[in-house]
């Protein structure tokens, strides 16, 4: 099997659930529940008066609780505001997986924070997510992921937020997202192009069901690699979206198989059953057979607890 592209990172990020780093009992809920990462946010979901004991309850949490089966990451406040030196200094000191930059702007916005970290001595794995959510922050959505090919970058993804951009636009919340469907698909061919990965927006009525389902759908069919989430009812809709189903797993199988025949060795198209399979389509099943071990693995780390840590 050839490798996995080194351009998109093995991880799972099918639902990665927002958390007010103030709530200390939603806080005490994540050890339960099966979303693949959390973002624990210390930006708008926390007032100004409660950002100190916010901070707090991440020590104490990041103390007590390490999540071994889920990707961790602090939404910080804008380093330009009275909070975001201290939410930094904070980061360093919890080494989460990721830090989450709001209302990304200009590629400036993450370069100073990668050098911040690496003056502070932050691990290399320390990895920044940025938040597109401005006008500006999707007209320059393409320089800000060239950004994380600079030397030293530590730009890993990019998260959709459609309520600060509707706010900044007026575009209003529509069933489709008809309006801001061109903005997300920017964001899209930015990552692509740059080898970044890219989570959905929040979808803020978590009673309908219906509509979050359809949202889910279409943002698979865009390339998103997963949703931003903002109650625990959604998680198991984002998994089965974003993760691959029975269905998929087998075509991908087959389609590794076909290429695995020593007639095939040689040939960069074959025959499935009457369809054209290419060997890039090669690259796409490994990669879905690949998400979805990761998947399984998930599952038995999760049965496993972990001692070292
Ligand atoms: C939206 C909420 C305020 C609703 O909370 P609540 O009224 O408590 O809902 P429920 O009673 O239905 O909750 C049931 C139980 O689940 C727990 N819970 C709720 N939300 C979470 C969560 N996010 N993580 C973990 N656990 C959660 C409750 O504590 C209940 O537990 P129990 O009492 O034991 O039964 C609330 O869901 C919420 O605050 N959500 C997250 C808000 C947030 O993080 N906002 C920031 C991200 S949104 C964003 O970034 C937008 C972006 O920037 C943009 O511009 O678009
Ligand atoms: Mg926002």
């Amino acid at each position: 099997m050839s490798e996995i592209s080194p351009s998109r990172p093995a991880r799972l990020r099918r639902s990665v659930l927002s958390v007010p780093a103030i709530n200390r009992r939603a806080l005490e809920k994540l050890s339960s529940l099966d979303c693949d990462a959390v973002i624990f946010d210390l930006e708008d979901s926390v007032s100004p008066e409660k950002k100190a004991e916010a901070r707090e309850n991440l020590r104490a949490f990041f103390a007590a609780s390490p999540l071994p089966t889920k990707e961790r990451i602090i939404r910080i406040n804008a380093l330009s505001s009275n909070f975001g030196a201290d939410d930094l200094a904070l980061v360093v000191e919890l080494q989460p997986d990721a830090v989450l930059l709001p209302k990304v702007d200009e590629p400036q916005d993450v370069t100073s924070v990668s050098d911040r970290l690496a003056e502070a001595d932050a691990p290399e794995d320390l990895r920044i997510w940025a938040m597109i959510e401005t006008p500006r922050g999707i007209l320059n959505a393409a320089a800000i992921a060239e950004a994380g090919r600079t030397a030293g970058s530590r730009l890993d993804c990019f998260v959709v937020g459609l309520n600060d951009l509707r706010k900044e636009t007026g575009v209003l919340p529509q069933p489709g997202r008809t309006y801001v469907v061109p903005w997300l698909m920017q964001v899209i061919l930015a990552v692509s192009a740059y080898g970044l990965e890219a989570i959905d927006s929040v979808f803020n009525d978590f009673k309908n069901a219906g509509e979050f389902e359809a949202e889910c759908g279409q943002g698979v069919a865009m390339g998103f690699s997963g949703k931003m989430l903002i109650h625990p009812g959604q998680i198991e809709t984002a998994n089965r979206h974003f993760g691959p189903d029975e269905a998929a797993i087998a075509e991908a199988k087959a389609i590794i198989s076909a290429f695995a025949e020593p007639d095939a060795a040689t040939l960069n198209v074959v025959n499935l059953g009457g369809r054209m399979v290419e060997r890039l389509h090669l690259v796409q099943a490994e990669r879905l057979v690949h998400k979805a071990r990761l998947i399984e693995q998930r599952f038995d780390a999760a049965a496993t607890p972990r001692t070292d840590v």
